[in-house]
């Protein structure tokens, strides 16, 4: 079996960033260098020129995603120095065959991306047939997402067609081990390396494991799991940016600090500090679930207190929010535990019992309904919708991955301002 090839996808807009990456992606053992689709729309052809430049020996990839117009896209890749050139296997056989037939005028070869196709089996023994000359079991990055899985695409299609196998969507050290594993002789990795706070580390971590794809265990994880795992990785704001700024409650405030509350919700609607209901709602948590309560918006009277942390603390509750307030916060400071809320008041209500457990709630103008995700740390409390918190969560690890290389490249000795090009990017 030949050694199979690390191409490193440059997913990223600005082009004095790729070209540094790149070279540190290489210096980890990439072998092929791709210039990401969001690359090519950023700086266009040029991007292709410089890089080609500044590797002369290596395979450049032009990702182009090409949909129409095969011969002109073609050409100029190729002429720009890229020595394979990405089409959309979902294009017309047209487009296929005359992005063949211009990619054997200028010596490049053609790899077709089967992201979005609907029998990749068949597809992708028809683009053999047109000529292709690699095919990749693609997955893009909106889908890996959802939790589709580039691995499983590739398997779909090993042992279908005779030429190369690529594999690209969302890999990182272990599920390229089961690419190759699988049969991959391409291995394309974007955002695990170029958002690495280590590109040149991160791209030999992923180099090992193609090698010997025995030294990488896969992780057996339940949903839940792998949703809490990665809510404890990020940060609210993380969060929030991966909703489009969306999901902040507003004016709480935490009063512990230092400590992180994430999990599903159990909701509380209670009526001016009465806090029976709270208290019962306790017992009724599992281990990791956040309580979040409504004060009916009152903040003279507490539903909560020291003794009611205690017992949260006991059930393995993972947080409080509480839209209303609190006493005792002294006492549950030295706890250390994360509670939030919207003020600090000495007087306790009654335990009279009105109110209502797990009904949809409002709180701190978020609605919130139980199973909603919450993550909660000292930037604020955010509510996920239960239906998008795995995409959600995924997609706040991609905002960290990208603030952890920024930072980097700030530490380094650039500006914000500069690793962002802010001023080219500005609205127009
Ligand atoms: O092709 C890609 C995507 O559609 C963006 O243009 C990526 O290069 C490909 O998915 C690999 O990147 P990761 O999924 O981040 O590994």
């Amino acid at each position: 079996m030949t050694r199979p090839k690390l191409q490193v996808a440059l997913d990223i807009l600005e082009f004095h960033r790729a070209a540094q990456i790149a070279r540190e992606a290489v210096a980890g053992g990439a072998d092929w260098i791709e210039v990401g689709t969001p690359l090519i729309k950023s700086e266009g052809m040029a991007a292709v020129r410089e890089l080609r430049e500044a590797f002369p020996d290596h395979e450049i990839v032009a990702d182009m995603k090409i949909a129409d117009t095969g011969t002109v896209e073609v050409e100029m890749a190729a002429k720009a120095g890229a020595s394979i050139v990405c089409v959309l296997a979902d294009a017309d056989d047209t487009v296929i065959a005359e992005s063949v037939r211009a990619a054997r005028l200028y010596g490049v070869r053609i790899m077709a991306d089967l992201i979005n196709v609907a029998d990749p089996v068949r597809r992708a023994q028809e683009l053999e047939a047109l000529g292709v000359d690699i095919v990749n079991a693609h997955v893009g990055i909106d889908q890996q997402m959802i939790g589709k899985s580039s691995v499983d695409l590739l398997r779909s299609i090993v042992g279908e067609v005779s030429i190369p196998l690529a594999v690209a969507g969302g890999l990182d050290a272990s599920t390229a081990a089961q690419a190759v594993a699988a049969g991959a002789d391409i291995v394309i990795v974007g955002g695990w390396i170029v958002k690495a706070r280590d590109v040149e580390g991160s791209a030999r971590t992923i180099r090992a494991a193609l090698d010997d794809p025995t030294l990488v265990q896969p992780e057996k994880k339940s949903l839940d799991e792998e949703i809490r795992a990665l809510l404890m990785t990020v940060s609210a704001p993380n969060v929030t940016d991966a909703m489009h700024r969306k999901g902040a409650m507003n004016g709480l405030v935490p009063l512990t600090g230092g400590v992180k509350a994430v999990g599903p919700a159990v909701t509380v609607q209670t009526f001016g500090g009465d806090w029976a209901k709270p208290v019962e709602a306790i017992d009724l948590c599992r281990p990791g679930d956040v309580l979040v309560i409504n004060n009916d918006g009152r903040t003279e009277i507490a539903p909560w207190g020291e003794l009611a942390t205690h017992s949260a603390k006991n059930q393995g509750i993972s947080g409080v929010v509480i839209d209303g307030a609190v006493r005792d916060v002294d006492d549950i400071r030295a706890m250390q535990y994360p509670l939030f809320a919207r003020a600090c008041v000495p007087n306790a209500g009654e335990a009279k019992g009105f109110g209502e457990i797990n009904a949809e709630i409002a709180c701190c103008g978020q609605q919130v309904r139980p199973g909603d995700w919450i993550i909660a740390d000292e930037s604020g409390v955010v509510v996920i919708p239960k239906e998008r918190t795995y995409e959600i969560a995924r997609r706040a690890l991609e905002v960290k991955k990208m603030e952890d290389r920024v930072r980097e490249e700030i530490e380094r000795g650039s500006t914000l301002a500069q690793v962002q090009e802010l001023y080219k990017w500005e609205k127009r």
